[in-house]
């Protein structure tokens, strides 16, 4: 089965001789009180591009154009004791937006310098591999999640079903 697909998008601004990333606490749902960059689910026929878009947008009434978005990977969330929260997420960077920031009722959004990042509030994930895009890398990754439902147990440079070798090959189906 794949994985639902969800999507996020790091804004990066220069401000104060030092660069600065769009973050929120999440207010609701996956994830409630981590902070987070802009994203969410893919819609039906949507593409990841198109829905970073259109989060952005709603989550913090700033307008990106899809052109604008860089793709930098693809991570791969694997939850064996809830799968229901197993997902996928394409990440994106944007340095280039219309409008104003403002609140919406799935985050506050404020700005970090990305030496500032509070990765203790984040998903465990996160300081693994932001750090990285937020000064221009790519990646690509699995993250398989503890019992607690917090904790990465296992972390592989693939994602599984899309890259050279299958991270998870289903009991049953072939080999
Ligand atoms: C498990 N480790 C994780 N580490 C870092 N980020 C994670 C994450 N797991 C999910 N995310 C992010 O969370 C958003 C989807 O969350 P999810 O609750 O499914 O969507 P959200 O409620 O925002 O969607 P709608 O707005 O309802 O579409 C999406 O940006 C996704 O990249």
């Amino acid at each position: 089965m794949p994985l639902p697909q969800v999507c996020v998008c790091y804004l990066l601004r220069e401000h104060a001789g030092g660069t600065e990333v769009l973050l929120g606490r999440k207010k609701k749902g996956l994830g409630i009180g981590n902070f987070v960059g802009l994203g969410g689910k893919l819609e039906p026929g949507e593409s990841a591009v198109d829905a970073a878009v259109r989060e952005v947008l709603e989550e913090s009434g700033l307008v990106v154009a899809a052109s604008d978005l860089e793709p930098r990977g693809l991570l791969s969330y694997h939850f064996p004791h809830r799968e229901s929260w197993s997902q996928e997420s394409s990440v994106f960077v944007c340095h280039t937006w219309a409008g104003a920031p403002r609140g919406s009722d799935e985050l506050d959004p404020e700005w970090f310098p990305i030496e500032l990042v509070p990765y203790s509030e984040m998903w465990d994930d996160a300081r693994r591999w932001l750090p990285g895009v937020l000064v221009g890398a790519s990646v690509r990754r699995t993250f398989v999640f503890g019992a607690d439902l917090a904790t990465v147990v296992e972390e592989r440079e693939s994602v599984a079903g899309t890259g050279p070798t299958e991270v998870f090959p289903t009991p049953g189906c072939g080999g």
